[in-house]
């Protein structure tokens, strides 16, 4: 039996909606054996992030060879990076290791408010990660700080999605969930030919938390097993409606979305097909 694996390098999420906790949870839904690097730790529940504790460099460094000496990933993610010098310690690793099947998602702020990446570490995830990207997946606040213009229709996500493939990412999603046209989410594929445009209606709901890191990590768990990119993202939109329909209505504030959903969804489908 082939095991494919994926990695992700991001922040704990103690309250297990976003983050590595997120991530991991994909990964093992979509049939992806999971391993984690931690960029940082939080303290954070649906009601927002109450402490935010970076790790060394180093120790950064140290989980990165410990897997990247034995494990061999077939794709890898990056989360919550938080500070240029973590930034530049994983460029550094993933180039070493060369590890192309890349998907960088460039977490900025929770929901809730609270940042997520030092300003003054946007440069450095622009110099150093994303020339080394496969795939980008900024929301649109994180897709306008990048891109240095503001997104206010599907023309803008196109400019901007343009800007961002030039900064060396081969392809560019910008994900759809800040914007709203009547009452659709569009996610827009740029590859540096066409723009393919993945649509499903908003859901109305509160229970949003980690909705960026699921929908990418999904993205990582389908190119590890080897889809091309526009197959991935259509994979991972499916996987997200699902978790966002299914919401599990857990915590007082911002609930995580609902993981299991994709899976159980599938397996229903099988069991009345027999
Ligand atoms: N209310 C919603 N209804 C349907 N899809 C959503 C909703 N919010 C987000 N999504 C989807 O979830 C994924 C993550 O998008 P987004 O919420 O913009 O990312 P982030 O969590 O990084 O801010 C995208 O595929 C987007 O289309
Ligand atoms: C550790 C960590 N990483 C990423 C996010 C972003 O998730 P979201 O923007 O969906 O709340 C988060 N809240 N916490």
């Amino acid at each position: 039996m082939n095991i494919y694996k994926a990695l992700t390098i991001a922040g704990s999420d103690s309250g297990g909606g976003a983050g590595i906790q997120a991530d991991l949870k994909t990964f093992q839904e979509l049939g992806v054996y999971g391993m984690s690097a931690l960029t940082a730790v939080t303290a954070q529940n649906t009601l927002g992030v109450q402490g935010v504790y970076p790790l060394e460099p180093a120790a950064v460094a140290q989980q990165l060879d410990s897997v990247g000496e034995d494990l061999t990933p077939d794709a890898v993610k990056t989360g919550m990076l938080f500070s240029s010098d973590i930034i530049r310690t994983v460029a550094d690793k993933i180039r070493q290791y060369g590890w192309n099947n890349l998907v960088i998602d460039p977490v900025m702020v929770a929901k809730g408010g609270s940042s997520l990446l030092l300003r003054e570490a946007v440069q450095s995830l622009i110099d150093h990660l994303l020339p080394l990207a496969l795939v980008t997946t900024p929301n649109i606040p994180e897709a306008e700080i990048l891109a240095d213009m503001s997104i206010a229709n599907l023309q803008d996500c196109e400019e901007a999605a343009k800007r961002i493939r030039q900064m060396g990412s081969q392809s560019v999603v910008i994900k759809g969930g800040h914007g709203s046209e009547n009452g659709i989410v569009t996610d827009v594929l740029y590859d540096g030919r066409e723009f393919v445009y993945m649509e499903s209606p908003r859901i109305d709901t509160r229970h949003t938390h980690g909705t960026g890191c699921t929908y990418s990590a999904a993205l990582t768990a389908e190119l590890a097993k080897g889809h091309s990119a526009a197959e991935a993202v259509r994979t991972a939109k499916a996987f997200i409606r699902a978790a966002i329909e299914d919401g599990l209505g857990i915590g007082s504030g911002h609930g995580p979305t609902n993981h299991f959903a994709y899976g159980r969804r599938l397996r229903a489908e099988g069991s009345e097909r027999q």
